[in-house]
């Protein structure tokens, strides 16, 4: 289809025939329509060919007397998912292993879908936080256009999620669903007791009877007393640890029962409702989780997967930090829980976490959700390091001079200090800096800060744009890496 048109194309654009590339795997017919995406002179649009009611529908340059050049805009996606279901996203429910791809730029979803062949998880494409978005400037729309068209280039059917991440706010549990999201993680950090450990017994017993006495009843009823067999743990509750857990999480599963029969149950489409409670201080212990647990059970609230907060250090975009033997006693007592209860474990800032993959695999056996995304990024600016040395030291510096800054945004250990000077790295050696644990902290957490200056933020997107496969082949390598050892791909 390109090919006969490529001349009316290159003239109507005053570009080069050989600027005009296809993405054939794209190429869709459509009640008599023809449709496919291309790049031209290194801005991609689709291609429509017919006078079908498709083409009809798309907004673009007509090019008599049948073809329509098209912008990846944000209402010809709506066109595309009305006669494309594929590129709409869908929820997967509890049995289904899912895997968290947060893609900053907007650009990586065809090297992600490419890791899914062979895989038994889904992939959720669409994944933002609200703290990246406010970061990155973009919108929940945005982020779902930028997927949509990528699942259409790549022509991936294999089904894929959009994932609300991080919300803590109603309005913006609200305008995800309405731009269709099909998960949403409910950050509950701010509605968690904070400084409960420390509290004496008469501080604990004072804040109790603080509570409706209704409450107090029917919980110590509950849970005092009695025994707890999950899995192969017994599980009891004295009476401080009950009421440490009610001071600890008692808010947060308040909100948690707002949102999802106020929000998720009443949204016009499936919902996976992840609870996320592990951006916490306070390690979540396996009695934590089963209190929450059973107190979902006893409000009727189906959550889909639950992210626990650690033992030891999940921080951004390096190797787990901490006691291995005590993580592993405690992913297989979180991971029981989850089971037992029919809901999936998910593993927050899982990028990189390579020498616990084995572990979360075995405990987890599928049923899982692994979320990253901030290595995502890391990848495209190793991408910047091999093609673009000048553009990366420009990258790296602007990371140095703001990494106080974001460090208020992402809790890291990084000592940029610790990396090599910059000054004294070769240009043939720039993408070591993607090895060394300080300086991917110091690129990861400032994204904001590089992408917030226009200048950097242009030649990024060109250079990357211009490097797009070998930005696919460093995802599918570092992601199928994180797939295959946690067990989700042969
Ligand atoms: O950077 C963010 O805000 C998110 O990517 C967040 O870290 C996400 O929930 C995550 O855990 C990615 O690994």
């Amino acid at each position: 289809m390109i090919s006969e048109y490529k001349e009316t194309i290159s003239s109507f654009f005053s570009v080069d025939p050989e600027s005009i590339i296809a993405y054939p795997a794209s190429y869709k017919q459509i009640e008599g329509d023809q449709i496919i995406l291309c790049k031209i002179a290194g801005e991609k649009k689709l291609l429509a060919l017919g006078n079908g009611l498709f083409s009809s529908r798309l907004h673009g340059e007509p090019l008599p007397p049948s073809l329509k050049i098209c912008p990846l805009s944000h209402e010809n996606r709506l066109v595309l998912n009305q006669f494309l279901p594929y590129t709409r996203p869908s929820a997967f429910g509890r049995k289904i292993a899912t895997f968290g791809l947060g893609d900053r730029l907007g650009i990586a979803t065809p090297g992600h879908i490419r890791c899914f062949e062979r895989s038994s998880a889904r992939p959720v494409l669409a994944q933002q936080s609200k703290r990246e978005l406010d970061l990155t400037g973009r919108t929940y729309a945005q982020v779902l256009d930028d997927v949509s068209f990528a699942v259409f280039q790549e022509g991936y059917q294999g089904g894929f999620g959009a994932d609300g991440d991080h919300l803590k706010q109603t309005d913006d549990i609200k305008e995800a669903l309405d731009c269709g999201y099909t998960m949403i993680t409910l950050d509950c950090s701010e509605k968690i007791g904070k400084g409960i450990e420390a509290m004496t017994s008469q501080q604990l017993e004072q804040a109790f009877a603080n509570l409706p006495a209704d409450y107090r009843q029917r919980v110590g009823d509950t849970y005092l007393n009695r025994e707890f067999l999950i899995g192969l743990e017994e599980y009891r509750f004295n009476r401080e640890e009950l009421i440490r857990c009610v001071l600890i999480y008692g808010l947060a599963i308040e909100f948690v029962k707002e949102v999802f029969f106020d929000y998720i149950q009443k949204a016009d489409h499936a919902v996976d409702f992840e609870l996320s409670i592990d951006e916490t201080e306070a390690v979540t212990t396996a009695q934590g989780h089963l209190f929450v647990a059973m107190e979902l059970d006893h409000l009727k609230i189906e959550v889909t997967s639950l992210a626990p907060r650690f033992i030891g250090e999940f921080q951004k975009g390096i190797d787990y930090i901490g006691n291995f033997s005590e993580f592993e006693q405690q992913l297989k007592e979180h991971a029981a829980i989850a089971d037992h209860f029919g809901y999936k474990l998910s593993i927050h800032s899982g990028s990189d976490k390579f020498s616990v993959f084995p572990l979360i695999g075995l405990y987890t056996a599928g049923r899982l959700h692994l979320k990253t995304s901030g290595t995502n990024w890391l990848e495209a600016i190793g991408v910047i390091a091999e093609k673009n040395p000048k553009l990366y030291r420009s990258i790296h510096q602007k990371a140095l001079d703001h990494f106080e800054q974001a460090r208020a945004f992402y809790h890291v250990s990084a000592d940029p200090s610790k990396a090599a000077e910059l000054s004294s790295i070769g240009d043939e050696a720039l993408a070591d800096y993607l090895t060394d644990v300080n300086s991917r902290q110091l690129l990861h957490i400032t994204y904001g800060f590089i992408l917030g200056d226009s200048r950097l933020k242009d030649e990024l997107y060109r250079t990357l744009s211009q490097n797009e496969e070998r930005y696919y082949g460093r995802l599918i390598t570092h992601i199928g890496r994180h797939l295959q050892l946690v067990g989700l791909k042969d």
